[in-house]
């Protein structure tokens, strides 16, 4: 048994560049060629194999690759025996039913005995049966927006965003059906020396995902306003605190919220704060 994992990564498409970027994050030196579809990773034991996302699921349950990264709704669609290891927090969308713009909508039943188009049959199927709907289904694989404005459907079934797409083809969102977000899938049926670089992958993961979002701040605070400082920084656990050569001075290091950042910056000037520094943080290990 080889002792090293197979991840399954879309070769071009919106979920690629995200994924690549995960994995150089976590320390793992891929590199994908132009025509390249097996690549070696240099400094962790993992291969990828670059394919269509709709190729992943099935290439996962069946053991070619053991891991592999793609949207919820894939997953869902290609229904495989695999397992989500991680979720990942990119490509976040919907799948959802649209009809024209100018169409009342009295509740699903309005699907009834229509002709819906869309790239995602299984799971519409379901939607439809769960609903005691029968409509007719027709399988485009791509530009699904525009079948009704062409007299191809009725309505759609489709990936929604920001939702720009449906409101050029003047259409309108009437039912989400499942909220997607790109996830780690594997094998359910690893070998314990594949599961342990899976875990140890996880791991690498976590540290970036926890780094997401957060800051690094330095500050030089007179030691009379520490505890009222302190209270405006939650931070990992309690602030760092490093006396200064200036007397009745102290530097002070935390962590704060992206989010939360210009004001807690702000209490912290009125406070008396001095010299502040914000940073990347690229990790972070508990
Ligand atoms: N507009 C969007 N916003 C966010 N995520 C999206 C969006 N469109 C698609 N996704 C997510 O990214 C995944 C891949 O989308 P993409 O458009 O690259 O697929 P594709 O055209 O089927 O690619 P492939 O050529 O690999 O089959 C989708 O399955 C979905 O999970
Ligand atoms: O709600 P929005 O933000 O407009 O996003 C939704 C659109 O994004 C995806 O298409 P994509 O842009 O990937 O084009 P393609 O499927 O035609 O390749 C999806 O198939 C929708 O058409
Ligand atoms: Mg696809």
């Amino acid at each position: 048994m080889e002792n090293k994992i197979k991840i399954a990564i879309q070769t071009k498409g919106r979920l690629n560049e995200d994924s690549m970027n995960l994995i150089n994050e976590a320390g793992i030196g891929l590199s994908i060629g132009k025509r390249v579809l097996v690549s070696t990773a240099k400094n962790f034991p993992m291969d990828a194999l670059f394919l269509r996302d709709d190729d992943i699921p099935q290439t996962v349950a069946d053991g070619v690759a053991d891991i592999g990264v793609v949207g919820e709704n894939e997953m869902a669609e290609k229904d495989e025996n695999v397992v989500i290891a991680k979720r990942l927090g990119f490509s976040k969308c919907r799948l959802s039913l649209a009809i024209p713009k100018s169409m009342d909508y009295p509740g699903v039943e309005f699907f009834e005995g229509k002709k819906i188009a869309t790239s995602y049959p299984v799971i519409l199927k379901k939607f439809l049966e769960e609903n005691n709907i029968k409509a007719e289904i027709h399988v485009i694989s791509g530009s699904v927006e525009i079948a009704p404005g062409i007299g191809l459907a009725d309505a759609i079934f489709d990936i929604v965003s920001s939702g720009s797409t449906l409101v050029s083809n003047r259409l309108k969102e009437v039912e989400v059906v499942m909220k997607s977000e790109a996830v780690l899938i594997a094998n359910p049926n690893l070998s314990p020396e594949k599961q342990e670089i899976l875990d140890e992958l996880i791991f690498r993961i976590e540290s970036v995902q926890r780094a997401e979002g957060k800051k690094y701040i330095l500050l030089n605070v007179p030691n009379e306003k520490i505890n009222e400082i302190v209270s405006l920084l939650p931070g990992m656990k309690a602030p760092t605190l490093v006396p200064l050569a200036k007397e009745g001075w102290s530097s002070m290091h935390s962590v704060i919220e992206e989010d939360d950042f210009w004001e807690v910056i702000g209490r912290l000037k009125k406070a008396g704060a001095e010299g502040i520094l914000v940073i990347p943080i690229e990790k972070m290990i508990f």
